[in-house]
């Protein structure tokens, strides 16, 4: 069938045709001039893999282990807000098509679907994404619910204490229609915030009325104190930062520019991969997210350092485009491709790549054994 979509990249168009425009709008675009969100793609582009040839790949186990749970692949689903505005079964059809994949969902603050309802899609590993919202008390007895439904991690977005200057958004006067809204945060926020128009976009409106934006590292140690899971730290983009992430006590970093929606002109996430492994040397995992598209995106990052990666849009893309069957396809094609990547480098596991199959504009011309 020639219309047969290859790759993950072709999910966007089809998106854009299908959705209204302020939705796709706020799914796609990024901060002010977009710099960011065009370099998240560049970065990978200009890495090379320097590929192992006449090595046995007749046996390739892509599984990994993230926080002690095994999953097919190291590839998992970053928390994305709002996923009702792609298809009506929203976070659900996400959940079980993540779960299909046996990989690792991070549910957003922003869902317009309950912990409650996710977790009844069936088993799967799910962590929550963590706004603190003013309303401390609020906030911790949505982190207990969490726990209740069986989610394994919290996700503390630490890059969010404000919103990014989103103009598409803006001009688009952003508003959540009526019967959605951040089911999580219901009773503890006015979300009818998100539902009235205002000079802005009413995420921004929302999120300056409601979130709080005077957390610190603090913040951990107070989570720390009322939930039992680990902890990741989201939104990580300096050695500095991953020291105070580590010091703090927290399970993982997730080196994130927020898909390029909050501060444009920072670095992509994969250029300053390599800084923050080295400052956290080993004592916690570090993942990563921004603008993975492709399987060898996959190896490139790993080779760098990271335990994994999470995609953003791509997910989205499938699920408004084919709901749940969107979303498999769109995790199916990245294990795919991943898998070819790692054999054509000579690799048979996760495990194998290393930081010489790839070279980096940092790096001297390569003369070195492997
Ligand atoms: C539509 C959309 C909504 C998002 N919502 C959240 C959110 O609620 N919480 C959060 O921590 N990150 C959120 N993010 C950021 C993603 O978790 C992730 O960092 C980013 O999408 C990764 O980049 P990618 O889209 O290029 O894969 C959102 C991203 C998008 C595109
Ligand atoms: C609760 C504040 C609004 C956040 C909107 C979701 C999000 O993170 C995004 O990038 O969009």
């Amino acid at each position: 069938m020639s219309n047969e979509i290859v790759n993950v990249r072709e999910y966007e168009a089809l998106a854009k045709q299908k959705l209204p425009k302020m939705f796709y709008d706020y799914y796609a675009t990024g901060a002010d001039d977009q710099w960011t969100l065009r370099e998240n793609i560049e970065a990978f582009a200009r890495i090379r893999i320097r590929p192992r040839i006449m090595v046995d790949v007749s046996n390739v186990d892509m599984s990994t282990e993230v926080l002690g749970f095994k999953l097919s692949m190291p590839i998992m689903v970053a928390p994305t807000g709002h996923q009702k505005l792609a298809h009506n079964e929203g976070e659900l059809a996400t959940a079980r098509a993540t779960s299909a994949a046996d990989t690792i969902m991070v549910l957003s603050s922003s869902a317009n679907s309950t912990l409650e309802d996710v977790a009844k899609t069936g088993p799967g590993i799910r962590f929550f994404q963590l706004y603190i919202f003013k309303n401390r008390e609020g906030v911790a007895e949505v982190v207990k619910r969490a726990e209740r439904a069986g989610f394994k991690a919290i996700v503390l977005t630490g890059d969010s204490p404000c919103l990014g200057h989103r103009e598409n958004d803006i001009k688009n006067r952003f508003t959540l229609p009526a019967h959605l809204t951040i089911s999580n945060f219901e009773k503890i926020s006015d979300s009818s915030i998100l539902q009235s128009k205002s000079d802005k976009s009413s995420l921004a409106a929302f999120a300056d009325s409601q979130i709080d934006s005077s957390i610190t590292w603090k913040e951990v140690a107070w989570l720390r104190g009322i939930t039992s899971l680990p902890i990741l730290i989201k939104g990580v983009l300096t050695g500095e930062d991953a020291a105070l992430a580590v010091h703090s006590g927290v399970d993982g970093i997730i080196v994130s520019n927020h898909g390029a929606r909050q501060l444009d002109y920072v670095p992509a996430t994969i250029s300053v991969l390599e800084e923050i492994v080295q400052a956290v040397g080993g004592r916690v995992p570090v993942f990563l997210d921004g603008g993975v598209r492709r399987g060898t995106d996959v190896f490139k990052a790993l080779a760098l350092g990271a335990a994994g990666v999470f995609v953003g849009r791509p997910v989205v893309y499938g699920l408004a485009v084919d709901g749940e069957a969107g979303v498999r396809k769109v995790l199916k094609m990245l294990h795919d491709e991943f898998e070819v990547a790692l054999k054509l480098s000579g690799c048979c596991q996760v495990q194998d790549i290393k930081r010489s199959h790839v070279w980096t504009e940092n790096d001297p011309l390569r003369r070195s054994k492997l």
